[in-house]
């Protein structure tokens, strides 16, 4: 019996000397334009060579034979090199379907799979009846349409999917679609939060939030005790040394450092000094507005003392003693302070966090004092829980800088940041399990990165495999490549060329989306909502949850590859894409794409705009029978006759 090793050793082998042969084989490959519709036919016999008699015919072993012929006609027709995002006509569920390859693929693919815990088998779940369930039926899902590619075991790490396709009735309810076609025209999503315009507070709003969702660290770390290392630079280039490194002063080569050495060196300063910076400057702006609030005690308490003598007078006295201490001329003082109220005002309204994480729009902000008025400051406050949590549970040192101020730095919202559901009214978060008890007294939720596979539907397999294109098999130096732009793709970023989905897939830095869940005012429960502006086309997240089968009467996505059939459940576990709600007229849509040969489903933007509500068309299948009226309030919704 040999081992899984062996057989991905084996096929690696098989794949490489086939590739060698079409190398060394004289083909004609100019005359492959006259080919109407190309193929390929690859035939490969596994014998047993130790029959010594020559005389009789060495006879392959049963079942270990491939034969298959090849469709080359997508590998020669130029396609679309468009990204699967939108806008193209290479929305990835066509394209994917037209390349669905044979089983005579040569790429091994090896992929771990973390297996979920039995007891968090949905199929042990009871108790979940009555929930929704999501679709993609645009995918390959007959088994009829396979054209007997089921065989896929000869050339794949992932052994092929059991069969045992589970009995999920055509016209069950509560099924969502991926959709399979450009997008419609739309008019503009209207926000259903903090309507962020972008001007003056708007743009300083979603300042925030992108500092908050783009992974900077403000810890007092940063500049405590980072720089008492010896000096980093003490290799600097000087002018006797070439730009190579090479030293040519008379001390010789050995003494220089190598340029790499001298590169990684200043990358490792150059992000200490950023992140510094970065934390310094959140120290400003919260010392000052709290010395703002120093000085206006500081003339309280005068007054107090000397009720005879004007406000203004006493305001004139601490601020001339001030303007001597910090060295400035009374006006410069006065213009400062002007600013630095402005800090004290934000913070007032929209909380130390949003100080902290303010971008360099809040200096204009507060010199030019657009947009001050009251509106905005409610809408600030409003704000406020969201940004704290987003803060808390995000960068978790950051209330640490508050005690220099005074303010405790222990953090009030913990777990992960879609543990709680914000409140468009500013009243406290809710812990997210509570916004369920009253449908399921245990509700948990586990917020996972990665889809896992349900063992006890699927074993190790991942029904989501799907084989590699054909024009993958062109270019053998390649383990994965995209099925809509055709670039190489590795989870390795430097070797990543494939940058459909960069949020997602393939690249270095994946900072979490700026998405926060929300409680809706007109009885859908929760919903999402975007907090920053998702271009048309952009990535929000993937559909992450339990892979599995043979789920009935609860929320699922179902979705199929050529050969196999199978759900995601998200009722225990999943992301973020969990608490998006259905609209007539959505802003996002789902999408196929394949990653490393694995179908996923993206959650795509059709246009949302900061502030928004993410919603998405379930489809009318998943509405069909369904005792729920849809609540989305678009007038122009195409079941206006159904739900109104
Ligand atoms: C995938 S969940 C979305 C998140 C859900 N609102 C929650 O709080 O968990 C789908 C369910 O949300 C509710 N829902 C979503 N969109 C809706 C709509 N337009 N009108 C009414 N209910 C909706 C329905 O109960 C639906 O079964």
């Amino acid at each position: 019996m040999l081992s899984e090793e062996q057989i991905t050793a084996l096929r690696q082998k098989v794949a490489s000397v086939i590739a060698d042969e079409l190398t060394r084989a004289n083909i004609d490959w100019a005359s492959f334009d006259q080919l109407a519709e190309p193929s390929v036919c690859i035939k490969a016999e596994f014998q047993d060579r130790s029959v010594d008699d020559s005389s009789v015919e060495q006879r392959p072993l049963p079942g270990l034979t491939i034969s298959k012929v090849i469709d080359l006609t997508k590998v020669t027709t130029p396609r679309s090199s468009a990204s699967p995002a939108l806008g193209g006509n290479s929305i990835g569920v066509a394209e994917n379907q037209n390349v669905e390859p044979t089983s005579g693929t040569i790429v091994p693919l090896s992929r771990n799979h973390t297996p979920i815990a039995s007891h968090d088998a949905p199929n042990q779940v009871s108790g979940d009846k009555g929930k929704h369930s999501m679709v993609n039926e645009n995918s390959n899902t007959s088994d009829g349409e396979d054209n007997g590619n089921n065989s896929r075991m000869a050339i794949s790490g992932l052994r092929p999917s059991r069969g045992g396709i589970p009995v999920v009735e055509d016209n069950t309810q509560r099924q969502m679609q991926v959709v399979n076609e450009n997008f419609p025209k739309r008019r503009k999503a209207e926000a259903v939060g903090y309507t962020m315009k972008p001007s003056s507070l708007d743009k300083l709003v979603i300042g925030i939030w992108e500092q908050l969702h783009s992974g900077v660290s403000v810890d007092p770390v940063h500049i405590l005790g980072e720089f008492m290392t010896p000096p980093l630079l003490r290799d600097a280039i000087s002018p006797s040394q070439d730009i190579a490194g090479l030293s040519l002063s008379s001390s010789g080569p050995s003494s220089a450092s190598p340029p790499d050495r001298h590169f990684n060196e200043t990358t490792v300063l150059c992000r200490k000094v950023t992140q510094a910076s970065r934390t310094c400057r959140s120290i400003e702006v919260i010392v000052q507005a709290r010395w703002v609030e120093h000085f206006d005690a500081y003339v309280e308490h005068l007054k107090a003392n000397d009720p005879k003598i004007s406000v203004t007078r006493h305001r004139k006295t601490v601020s001339a003693e001030s303007s001597s201490n910090f060295g400035w001329s009374e006006k410069e003082l006065r213009n400062k302070m002007a600013i630095w109220r402005g800090y004290k005002e934000i913070k007032d309204a929209g909380g130390w966090a949003s100080l902290v994480f303010a971008g360099m729009g809040i200096y204009r902000f507060c010199k030019y004092r657009i947009g001050f008025d009251n509106e905005s400051m409610q809408r600030l406050r409003n704000l406020r829980p969201a940004l704290e949590v987003a803060a808390d549970t995000m960068n978790q040192n950051w209330r640490r800088l508050l005690s220099i101020v005074g303010e405790p730095p222990e953090r009030m919202y913990s777990g992960h940041p879609h543990d709680w559901v914000i409140c468009l009214d500013g009243s406290p978060p809710i812990q997210l399990r509570k916004t369920y008890l009253q449908w399921d007294p245990h509700f948990e939720y586990k917020h996972i990165d990665e889809s896992v596979i349900d063992q006890a539907a699927w074993g190790y397999d991942d029904p989501r495999w799907k084989p590699p294109s054909s024009e993958a098999l062109t270019r053998i130096s390649s383990l994965f490549v995209c099925q809509d732009c055709l670039n190489e793709q590795s989870d390795e970023p430097k070797l990543n060329c494939c940058y459909c989905f960069p949020s997602l897939f393939g690249c270095a830095t994946f900072t979490p989306p700026p998405v926060q869940v929300f409680r809706t005012p007109n009885g859908r429960n929760n919903g999402l909502m975007a907090l920053c502006a998702f271009e048309r086309g952009a990535a929000v997240g993937e559909f992450i949850g339990v892979i599995t089968k043979g789920l009935q009467d609860v929320d699922v996505m179902e979705n199929a590859t050529g050969s196999a059939k199978y759900q995601i459940w998200q009722g225990r576990q999943g992301n973020f894409t969990r608490f998006v709600n259905h609209s007539c007229n959505s802003n996002s849509q789902y999408q196929q794409f394949t990653w490393l040969d694995t179908q996923r489903i993206v959650l795509v933007s059709k246009g949302i705009g900061a502030g928004s509500e993410i919603t998405v068309d379930y489809s009318d299948k998943y509405w069909k029978g369904l005792d729920k009226k849809c609540l989305c309030g678009e007038k122009s919704s195409h079941r206006k006759g159904d739900y109104y």
